[in-house]
């Protein structure tokens, strides 16, 4: 469990996220939404280790989190930063030597489902390929935290279908928690558990999907709408 306490992220005196409070738990994918600027990669990045918080706490399974035990979190990042000399066999032979769990072996299999060419350069990858080939070395590290930064954009309908079969292929849905930043809602929603809603650098609304359909009788886009226009 990643549990926040009051976290607040400045730069220069701009608050990005001002006075997060909440708990991401054990076996959910939970989607991170919100219009652009909101926060959503600052959020992310936080809860992975990779910036700290000016002010208030995470703690990563009761413990504060720390660049040592931030090493259970794999991060997919937005941007594409590959040495432009890597082939996909050379990024994966890098995360094996910087990564103790990661699993060359679950890795490959997963560039198979996603028919990535490994022996490719990577600076000779279109956009979609790339996209696989950052899912299939996420998903290579076994960890119990996958945080991903917009997986699925600017990808194709048919790529993006297959890198979300991917995601559930290749993940235990009882002990791996997912938390993903998306705008495509409409096609992500049938795997997510919860909805995170982050508006001018706060948490507005962090429901289930139970809730949103049950009690709201809503799908997600039309909840995000009405949270939007309800704050
Ligand atoms: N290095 C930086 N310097 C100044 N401002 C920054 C920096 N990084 C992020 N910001 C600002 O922080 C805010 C949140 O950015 P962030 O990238 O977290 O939003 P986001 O919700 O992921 O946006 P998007 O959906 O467009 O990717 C934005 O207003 C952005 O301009």
């Amino acid at each position: 469990m990643i549990s926040m306490t009051n976290v607040s992220y400045k730069i220069l005196n701009k608050a990005i996220l001002n006075t997060i409070n909440l708990n991401i738990p054990v076996g959910k994918i939970i989607g991170l939404a919100g219009e652009n600027g909101a926060g959503k990669s600052t959020l992310l990045r936080l809860m992975a280790g990779i910036i700290q918080a000016d002010q208030g706490s995470i703690l990563l399974d009761g413990q504060r989190l720390t660049h040592q035990n931030a090493t259970s979190i794999a991060f997919l990042p937005d941007t594409d930063d590959f040495y432009p000399y890597f082939s996909g066999r050379h990024l994966f032979q890098f995360y094996q030597s910087q990564f103790a769990d990661f699993n060359i072996a679950k890795a490959n299999e997963i560039a198979a489902f996603l028919e990535v060419n490994l022996q490719q350069k990577i600076s000779t990858f279109s956009k979609g390929q790339r996209g696989r080939l950052k899912m299939a070395v996420t998903l290579g590290r076994e960890v119990p935290y996958y945080f991903m930064d917009e997986p699925f954009s600017g990808l194709d309908p048919m790529v993006r279908e297959s890198l979300i079969k991917g995601l559930i292929k290749y993940t235990d849905a009882e002990t791996q928690t997912i938390v993903l930043s998306t705008h495509e809602l409409y096609e992500v929603e049938p795997i997510l558990d919860a909805l995170l809603l982050l508006k001018d650098s706060k948490v507005i609304a962090f429901d289930t999907l139970e809730e949103i359909r049950e009690e709201w009788q809503q799908d997600a886009v039309s909840w995000m709408k009405k949270q939007y226009r309800k704050d």
